[in-house]
């Protein structure tokens, strides 16, 4: 009997082949000890809300005025919401064409765009045209589609750090292109050596790999890492040598736990070296409204920037965007209040700074806490969470462990998670979901679990590493 176009057989490969590990084994198995009635805590994933962070007001505020326009014409209002959302949502539905209800543009609202732009340019101290930028359903539906405009057959390679978020190695190999991995350097504090990329290059090459792309997570995710000014400097130019689009995936760019390396964008660090470079590196950054202090990763906000990339391109990025019709009104409107938040003077401003400021140190001192915690733990090292959501420590696996997961055929760092798991109910994901070296072991958690939480989840992981690390000692 012939196949039927869905059966497992038949599908697309590359959808066979494709792995999303922050969902995958572990959050699975998590899921089933859920249903059964243990207490799990969910730190696998960057969702800051399903760990308890309230949502900033004001936005929250603008946003369900504009959902229900009734209530405007209430002449309660003014009681329930201050005159600043008041005004901001009317602002915003007079941007749409009939309410939260319509299809905008399928490059997002221009009333939004030109929000952007204009926190662009504050941001960076140089213009950013709103024509080119387009907002999209979170930041991962800018990367889908810009990787789909990029790799056109599996000869086509895209340079991904290692360890990456695997957003990344999932869309190229759905997409049908060549991860092309390049190692960042755990010892020196997941530093990026351009030598590395120069290998990584010449190693795809050989191979009859074109790479056409380079990603870079900035911070990083699940490293963490800030880039610094000259390592974006070297990354540029060596993009603009070999001829590759750079990404620049900047979604944490709020999420910043130390002061010696502040964010930069690359939008900035590529204008400040000048031409040649300013006017011939293809640059598209990305961000969203996941991350940061608002957390709002299930209002689907993200929108990506496009530096030097030829008009005509730009119009089929557009022709691509229109088929799925409109981004989601209401991101749009989390977006545009997120990159124009109240400013000194208006109502809602020290409200909004008290929360803002709250939830960011409240991370750097969780940042903190989790890194020290691991820290302490044999045979556990731990580099320092510069910035994001993430701590990745190293777990230094005796070989009788990784003995045992290879009995009971797992690798060993999802050996060592599912145990973990089992133990405390902390759900993490593998550090083989994110790529790492060959022989080296880690599992990513968020830092995202509530800071009184904290000190007791950290003793529940050391009291279990502990026992583990003493029960598989050769
Ligand atoms: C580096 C990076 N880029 C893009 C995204 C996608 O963001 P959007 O919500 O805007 O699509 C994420 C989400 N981080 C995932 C989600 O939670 N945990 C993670 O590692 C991310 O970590």
């Amino acid at each position: 009997m012939s196949l039927k176009a869905l059966d497992y057989e038949s599908l697309n490969e590359n959808v066979k082949n494709c792995q999303y590990a922050v969902r995958g084994e572990l959050y699975l198995r998590a899921s089933e000890l859920q249903k059964e009635g243990k207490k799990i805590i969910f730190t696998n994933v960057g969702n800051p809300h399903a760990l308890g962070q309230k949502p900033l007001t004001f936005p929250r505020q603008v946003v369900a005025l504009c959902q229900a326009p009734f209530l405007l014409d209430n002449p309660n209002v003014g009681m329930i919401f201050p005159a600043d959302a008041i005004a901001r949502a009317k602002h915003y539905l007079s941007l749409t064409s009939g309410g939260l209800g319509a299809y905008s543009d399928s490059r997002g609202l221009p009333g939004v765009r030109k929000e952007v732009a204009e926190f662009i340019q504050r941001r960076d101290g140089y213009p950013s045209d709103p024509e080119l930028i387009f907002l999209t359903d979170g930041a991962s539906k800018g990367v889908m589609q810009i990787l789909n405009c990029v790799i056109r057959d599996q000869k086509d390679g895209i340079l991904v750090p290692v360890p990456q978020y695997p957003l990344y190695s999932a869309t190229i190999s759905l997409l049908g292109g060549t991860l092309v991995p390049y190692y960042l350097e755990e010892t020196d504090n997941w530093g990026l050596d351009v030598n590395n990329l120069r290998q990584s290059v010449a190693q795809a090459r050989s191979q009859g790999i074109t790479v056409r792309a380079m990603v870079i997570i900035n911070p990083g995710n699940p490293t963490g890492q800030c880039l610094s000014e000259a390592n974006l400097r070297e990354i540029l130019k060596f993009c603009c040598d070999e001829r590759l689009v750079l990404l620049g995936d900047e979604v944490y760019q709020q999420n910043i736990y130390q002061d010696e390396r502040p964010f930069i964008s690359s939008k900035k660090v590529l204008m400040d070296m000048g031409a040649p470079l300013s006017k011939e590196v293809q640059l598209i950054s990305f961000h969203t409204v996941s991350k940061g202090y608002w957390g709002e990763c299930g209002q689907r906000g993200g929108y990506f920037e496009m530096t030097n990339i030829p008009p005509r391109t730009v119009e089929e990025i557009y022709k691509v965007a229109s088929i799925a019709l409109s981004p989601n009104v209401s991101a749009q409107i989390f977006m545009g209040l997120m990159v124009s938040p109240p400013k000194p003077g208006d109502i809602s401003y020290d409200q909004f700074v008290r929360e803002s400021k709250g939830i960011l140190e409240s991370l750097r001192r969780r940042a903190r806490i989790m890194t020290d915690g691991f820290n302490s733990c044999k045979n556990v090292v731990c580099n320092f969470t510069e910035g994001a959501m993430y701590s990745f420590p190293q777990i230094k696996l005796p070989s009788k462990a990784i003995q045992a997961a290879k009995q009971a055929g797992k690798v060993p760092d999802v050996f060592y998670c599912l145990k973990l798991l089992e133990a405390t109910g902390i759900s993490t994901v593998p550090g083989s979901g994110f790529g790492q070296k060959e022989g080296v072991f880690h599992l990513r958690t968020t830092i995202l679990p509530a800071e009184e939480e904290m000190p007791e989840i950290m003793e529940s992981f050391k009291k279990f590493n502990d026992e583990f690390m003493s029960q598989y000692a050769d």
